[in-house]
Order: structure tokens, then sequence, then C-alpha cells
């Protein structure tokens, strides 16, 4: 038990919760591919010393950014809608009383509702970090690369297990991946549909285009379940995502979730709930930022 309650804001600020889903509700109406970026912000804060908003604060000659680590530099956004987030919430409430790590978390959840995905209470009460590490970020975010027993360690020392990672990959139900993260896939590997290559070969060429854009799924702002059906077919973008059909038990669920909406949305919640808990700041640990990008 982490100590998070999802009544956490329910006396202290009650408009707090109405007021993050207005504003990333008013995102997604500018740009669907909001919510899948506000989703990958919650994962990317997590998985680097917990749930704590590190992945917010901007570098200085103190903090060590973590958005300058490779999985996040030129990649990672969303970080004005957190901004403008936090000034509603703080106007709304009267004074700083919500955490930036507490808004990427309802934030995350409100774009998977918005895109058609589950519900699932937020639980709240985490606090911000004073410190950031872009080596911790490098070292522990997984890279598109990776192996099945990579990515199954990579979860396990979050305290995930296979089951998380076929769930959380689901994520990649949502959004879109850069030419530099599945070049390798359409160029050298062999567990990919001839079909599907030729058609990213013109996205993305061998030399060159690296920040040109593919969905991740072909419904990339509709949460379904067209991303494990996409790896049943060999048609997952990157390396990571067809690696889960390595395995038996991870082969089994994307096999299961692929037809079976009504249990990825179930497991998907629970998981994000548990991704949720890792290692948050509370009691007197860490602080609530009056501004996400800085330290008070
Ligand atoms: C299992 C290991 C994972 C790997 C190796 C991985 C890797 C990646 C990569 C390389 C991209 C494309 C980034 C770019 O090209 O700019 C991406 C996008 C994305 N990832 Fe993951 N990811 C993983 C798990 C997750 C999890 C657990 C979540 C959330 C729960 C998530 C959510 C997303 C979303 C929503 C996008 C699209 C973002 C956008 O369009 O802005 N990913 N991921
Ligand atoms: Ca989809």
């Amino acid at each position: 038990n982490s100590g998070l309650s999802s009544h956490y804001y329910d006396r202290i600020c009650p408009e707090a919760l109405p007021t993050i889903k207005r504003v990333v509700e008013d995102a997604l109406a500018q740009e669907q591919r909001m919510g899948a970026s506000l989703l990958r912000l919650h994962f990317h804060d997590c998985f680097v010393n917990g749930c704590d908003g590190s992945i917010l604060l901007d570098q200085t000659p103190t903090i060590d950014s973590e958005k300058n680590a490779a999985p996040n530099a030129n990649s990672a956004r969303g970080f004005e809608v957190i901004d403008k987030i936090k000034d509603e919430v703080d106007k709304v409430c009267g004074r700083p009383v919500v955490s930036c790590a507490d808004i990427l978390a309802v934030a995350a959840r409100d774009s998977v509702v918005a895109l058609g995905g589950p519900s699932w209470k937020v639980r709240l009460g985490r606090r911000d970090s004073t410190t950031a590490s872009q080596s911790a970020a490098n070292a522990n975010i997984p890279a598109p690369s990776m192996n099945l027993p990579a990515l199954i360690k990579n979860f396990e020392d979050q305290g995930l297990d296979e089951e998380d990672l076929v769930v959380l990959s689901g994520a990649h139900t949502l959004g879109f991946a850069q030419c530099r993260n599945f070049r390798d896939r359409i160029y050298n590997e062999t567990n990919i549909d001839p079909a599907f290559v030729s058609h990213l070969q013109t996205i993305c060429p061998q030399v060159g285009g690296d920040s040109r854009l593919a969905p991740l799924d072909p419904t990339p702002n509709s949460f379904d379940v067209k991303y494990f059906s996409s790896l049943a077919s060999k048609k997952g973008l990157l390396s990571s995502d067809q690696a889960l059909l390595d395995g038996g038990e991870t082969a089994e669920l994307v096999l299961k979730y692929s037809g079976d909406a009504e249990e990825f949305w179930e497991d998907f919640a629970e998981s994000m709930i548990k991704m949720g808990d890792i290692k948050p700041l509370t009691g007197n640990r860490g602080e609530i930022r009056n501004d996400c990008r800085k330290v008070n």
C-alpha cells in the first residue's frame, strides 16, 4: 500500500479533478494525439524514480533534466498542457495544493477516457520531486529495440509483471512513433508483414526523415484492441511491440486481448493503477510545486 487515496482532494479541493478533465478535453479537441502524449508522460514519469513529476522539471545548473534523456528528447510532448492544467487547478483551488505528479496521473486517465477507453479511480496524494535524473531516465525507460527478456526485466525492476507489460504496451493503441524508432525494424527484421513494410518504407527512408511519423496501430486516436490484433498479423510498428509474441505467456495475453476489449479495458485500468503506485513521495517527502517546471 503506497499511501495514496482516490479521495485525496475531495475536501482539499473538490474542483481539482473536474478542472483537469476540462483542460484535457479542450487540449484533445485541438489535437487528438495529445491524449497519447499525456498518457506517455505519466509512464515516463513513473519509470524514473517513481511517479513524482520529475519528468516535468526543466534543465537548470542544479536540475539534470529528464527532458534531455534519449527517450524524451524531441519526443516527449504535452508539457504546455500540463502547465495550463496546473495554472487552472491552482486558480480554482485558491493555492497550490495539487501536485504535478497527480496532475500527470489524472490527465493520463482522462485522456484514455476521452479517446474511448476505460476509466478508473486514480489514487492521489503523490508529492513532487525536488530532483530529476537524466541518467536514470536513460537507464530505466525501455527502448524500442529491446527484446522480450529485456522488456520483462525492465518491468520487473519496477515491480510490474508480464501481464502488466503486455497490457500497458496496449497504450500503443494510441499515438505515433518517429521513423528513427522503427527504421531498424522495417529494414532489418523478418517477423513483419511484407505489405506493411512496403508502406512504412514510403514513410521512413533508410537515410533521413528521422522524425516522420507512423501510427502505432491503425486507429491511433481510438482506444481499441487493434494494437493487439495488428501484432497477431505481424504488423507491430516497434520491435518491442512485436516482441510480445515471442514468449508463451505474453503471446497468449496478446491473443486474448486481441479478441476481448472488455478484458483489455479491465486489465489496463488495473495495471495503470499499479504503475501509478510506483514509489510515490508522500508525507513530508518532496513538495507541491508552484510551477511544474521548477522546484520551489
Ligand atoms: C513496453 C515498453 C515500451 C517501449 C519500448 C515504448 C517505446 C515507445 C516509443 C519508441 C514511442 C515512440 C516515440 C517517438 O517516436 O517519439 C512510444 C510512443 C508511445 N508510448 Fe510507448 N513504449 C513502451 C511502453 C509504453 C507504456 C507502458 C505506455 C503507457 C502506459 C506507453 C505509451 C505510449 C504512447 C501513448 C505513445 C504515443 C505518444 C505520442 O503519440 O505522442 N508506452 N513508445
Ligand atoms: Ca487504436
